[in-house]
C-alpha cells in the first residue's frame, strides 16, 4: 500500500458506529470535514475538534441503527466523500462498504486488515505540527504498534511546522531575486543543518529568519 493525502477541507465523512473506534475516526476527519456518525449511541458526544481547519468542520450525531438497506440510504442521501464502516456488526460494515463502492466512494473498513479493492483506504496513524505530517502504517498487522511509533516521533516534529512555514515564505524570496536553483537548495539545506534556526524557531520567529537569511546569504555562490 502506498500513503496518498487527500483534502477533505469542505467535505463530508460519513461514520457507522459511534464506539471507540467510530469515535476516533470521527475526530481525526472532523479536523476539515463535517462529519457525521450514526449510530444508536456515541461515546464521545461531549467532543470539539481542537483544532478546526474549516468553518463546517465537526461532528453531528445521529441516533439510528440502520439495517444494510438503510446504511444504503445513507450513503445515497449524504453523499460523502469518505465513508467510514465501524459498528460491531459485520453485516453493516459490509453493506457500507459496497454502498460506497457503489457510488465511487472511498471506504475505510476498521473491522478488517489485510489487502484492499481500490477505493478502500486505511488510516494511518498521524502526528501532526502546522503544515507537516508524518504518518504510520503497519500493512495492517499491528496497529498497536503504528501508535506506539506515532507517540515516539512526536517529539521529532516539533517545531517542523514552523520551520515549513519559514522556509515557504524564504523560498518566495528565493524565487523573487532569481537566485539561481543550486544556490537556493544549497541554502535550504544549509538552515535545514543550522541548530541555532531550529532552536529559535519556537522562541523567536523574527530572530530564526535572520538566522535563515544570514546563512542563506553565506551560502558559496557556485556550488558546483
Ligand atoms: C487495518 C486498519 C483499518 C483502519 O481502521 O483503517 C485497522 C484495523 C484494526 N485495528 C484493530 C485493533 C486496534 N487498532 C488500534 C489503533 C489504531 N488502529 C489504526 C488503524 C488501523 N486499524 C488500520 C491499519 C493501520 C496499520 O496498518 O497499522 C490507527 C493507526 C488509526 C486510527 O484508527 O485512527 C489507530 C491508532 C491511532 C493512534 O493512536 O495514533 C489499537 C490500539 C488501541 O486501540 O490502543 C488496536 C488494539 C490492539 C490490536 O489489536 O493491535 C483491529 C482488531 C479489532 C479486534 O480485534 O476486534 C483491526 C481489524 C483487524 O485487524 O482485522
Ligand atoms: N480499526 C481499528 O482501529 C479497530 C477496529 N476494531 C473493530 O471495529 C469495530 C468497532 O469497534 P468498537 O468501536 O470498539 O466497537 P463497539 O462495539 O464499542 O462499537 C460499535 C458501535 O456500532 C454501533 N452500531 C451497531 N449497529 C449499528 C448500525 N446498524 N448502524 C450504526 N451503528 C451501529 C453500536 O451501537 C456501537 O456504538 C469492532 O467490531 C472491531 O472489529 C476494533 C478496535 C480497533
Amino acid at each position: 500500500m502506498i500513503p496518498l493525502l487527500h483534502d477533505f477541507t469542505g467535505e463530508t465523512v460519513l461514520v457507522f458506529g459511534g464506539g471507540p473506534v467510530g469515535a476516533r475516526k470521527a475526530r481525526r476527519f472532523a479536523e476539515e470535514a463535517r462529519v457525521l456518525v450514526v449510530s444508536p449511541e456515541f461515546c464521545d458526544r461531549s467532543f470539539e475538534p481542537s483544532e478546526r481547519r474549516h468553518p463546517d468542520a465537526g461532528v453531528e450525531f445521529v441516533r439510528d441503527a440502520p439495517d444494510p438497506e438503510g446504511v444504503e440510504g445513507y450513503v445515497e442521501r449524504v453523499g460523502p466523500a469518505l465513508v467510514v464502516a465501524a459498528t460491531d456488526s459485520a453485516a453493516v460494515n459490509e453493506a457500507a462498504v459496497e454502498a460506497a463502492r457503489e457510488r465511487g466512494t472511498l471506504v475505510n473498513r476498521a473491522d478488517e486488515h489485510g489487502g484492499r479493492e481500490a477505493g478502500s483506504v486505511v488510516v494511518p496513524a498521524t502526528v501532526r505540527d502546522g503544515s507537516v505530517l508524518a504518518a504510520v502504517a503497519t500493512g495492517g498487522r499491528a496497529p498497536a504498534l503504528s501508535k506506539h511509533l506515532r507517540e515516539r516521533i512526536e517529539s521529532d516534529l516539533e517545531g517542523a511546522g514552523a520551520m515549513a512555514d519559514l522556509l515557504g515564505e524564504l523560498r518566495e524570496g528565493f524565487q523573487r531575486t532569481e537566485m539561481p536553483p543550486e544556490r537556493r537548495r544549497a541554502a535550504v539545506r544549509a538552515i535545514l543543518r543550522d541548530d541555532s534556526v531550529w532552536k529559535h524557531l519556537g522562541t523567536d520567529g523574527a530572530k530564526a529568519r535572520r538566522l535563515a537569511e544570514d546563512v542563506a546569504a553565506d551560502v558559496p555562490g557556485d556550488t558546483s
